[in-house]
C-alpha cells in the first residue's frame, strides 16, 4: 500500500538558520501521527511545511502519491486538500455553530450540506447546540467544533497544531481519545502537533519525536516508550535520569543506583554507556544488587508518591512509588533498577 503522506529528506530553514535537517517519515490512509517535541525544536514549522505555508529547503513532501512541494515547486496550501485546527480554535464568533461546520461546504446543494453538518454535529456530539454561537460553548466543545469544521469538506489529511493546549489537563487527555475517536470514525489521517507525551499516547498510531532539527524517532507510542533511539528521546517520553554504566560482565552493568542484569548480552568496544532509568522503574527493597540511598523529600500525588532519594554517590534521583511503600524523609531504603535502558554513546 502507498503511504498518504510522504516525507523525504526534508530540511526547512529561516534565513541561514536551519531548523528541520533530513526529517523523513511517511503516514498511511487513516492513520494519526503525532509529533512530540521540547518548545523551539521545530513541529510547527514541520506542520507547515505539510500544509504548505513554508517552503521547503531540500527534500519532498508527497501526499496520495503527488508531489506537493519541493525546493523548486510548491502547490498552494488551498489546493491540497488538507484541513487544519489551530490551537485558538479561530472559529467565526458571528456565525452559529452550524454555519462555523458549513463554511467550507459551499460548493455543495443545499441537502447534502445540511446533511453533513447534522452528522458532524452528531460526530463531536454537539447536535443540541447547531444554534449556539461560540462562545456560549466551553474551550473543549469550541475545540469540538473546529475539528467538526475542519473535516466538513472531507480532508485527505487533518493537521492540529497544539489543539488541547489552551484546555485543563483532565479535559486535554479525555478530548485527545475523543479526537482520536472521532478521526477513526471519519477514517481520517492526522498529524497533531503537541509537547504532552500523555496526549501524544492517547492520540497517535504513530510517534514522531523531534529534537535537535532532528526527527529522532519514528514508531508506535510504544515502541518509542519502550525502546527509545537515544537519551533525548528517552527524556522527552518519560521522566527519569540517566546514570553512567560500567560494563561488568556482557549482561552485567554497575550504575550509581546498584547492578543491572540484562535480559541480552552487549558488546561494546570502550563505548560509553548510559543507563536511563525511569521513576517508575525503581525498586525499593533487600537484594544484592541494591544499594543503599536516602529519603530526602516525599510527595503525596494520589496513585503514588514521588520520592527523592539521594544515592551513595551523592546524586539525587525521584521515584514514584506505590502505595505499599511509606518512607519518612531521613530514613535510609536499599534500591535497584527494575528495568533499565542502556544505550552506547
Ligand atoms: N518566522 C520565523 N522566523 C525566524 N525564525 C522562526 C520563525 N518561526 C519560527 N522560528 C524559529 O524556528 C524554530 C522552530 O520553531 P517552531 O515554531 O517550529 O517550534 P515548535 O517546536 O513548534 O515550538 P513550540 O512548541 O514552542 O510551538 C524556533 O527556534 C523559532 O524561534
Amino acid at each position: 500500500m502507498q503511504p498518504l503522506l510522504t516525507v523525504t529528506d526534508l530540511e526547512c530553514r529561516y534565513g541561514n538558520k536551519v531548523i528541520l535537517e533530513s526529517v523523513s517519515f511517511a503516514l498511511n490512509e487513516g492513520e494519526i501521527a503525532c509529533l512530540l517535541g521540547p518548545s523551539g525544536c521545530g513541529k510547527t514549522t514541520l506542520l507547515h511545511a505539510i500544509a504548505g505555508f513554508q517552503p521547503v529547503y531540500r527534500g519532498k513532501i508527497s501526499l496520495a502519491g503527488n508531489t506537493i512541494s519541493t525546493p523548486a515547486a510548491i502547490t498552494p496550501p488551498e489546493q491540497r486538500r488538507i484541513g487544519v485546527v489551530f490551537q485558538d480554535y479561530a472559529l467565526f464568533p458571528h456565525l452559529t455553530l452550524e454555519q462555523n461546520i458549513a463554511f467550507g461546504l459551499k460548493s455543495l446543494a443545499r441537502a447534502e450540506r445540511e446533511s453533513r453538518v447534522r452528522e458532524l454535529l452528531q460526530l463531536v456530539r454537539l447536535e443540541n447546540f447547531a444554534r449556539q454561537y461560540p462562545h456560549q460553548l466551553s474551550g473543549g466543545q469550541q475545540q469540538r467544533v473546529a475539528l467538526a469544521r475542519a473535516l466538513a469538506p472531507r480532508p485527505r489529511l487533518l493537521l492540529m497544531d497544539e489543539p488541547f493546549s489552551n484546555l485543563d489537563t483532565e479535559l486535554r487527555r479525555s478530548l485527545a481519545s475523543e479526537v482520536r475517536h472521532i478521526l477513526r470514525e471519519e477514517g481520517t489521517a492526522a498529524v497533531i502537533v503537541t509537547h504532552d507525551r500523555s496526549e501524544a499516547f492517547v492520540a497517535g498510531d504513530k510517534l514522531g519525536v523531534l529534537s535537535g532539527g532532528l526527527l529522532q524517532q519514528w514508531d508506535a507510542p510504544e515502541n518509542i516508550y519502550r525502546q527509545p533511539n537515544n537519551a533525548a528521546v528517552a527524556r522527552i517520553v518519560g521522566d527519569g535520569a540517566l546514570l553512567e554504566g560500567k560494563l561488568l560482565q556482557p549482561n552485567l552493568i554497575e550504575t550509581a543506583l546498584g547492578k543491572v542484569h540484562l535480559p541480552t548480552a552487549i558488546e561494546t568496544s570502550g563505548q560509553k554507556l548510559e543507563v536511563f532509568v525511569r521513576s517508575e522503574d525503581i525498586v525499593p527493597g533487600e537484594h544484592s544488587e541494591a544499594v543503599t540511598a536516602q529519603v530526602i523529600a516525599r510527595d503525596f500525588l494520589g496513585s503514588n508518591t514521588l520520592y527523592k532519594f539521594r544515592l551513595p554517590d551523592g546524586r539525587v534521583i525521584e521515584a514514584a512509588l506505590g502505595a505499599e511503600y511509606q518512607f519518612l524523609p531521613g530514613s535510609e531504603v536499599p534500591l535497584r533498577i527494575a528495568a533499565p535502558v542502556v544505550f552506547t554513546v
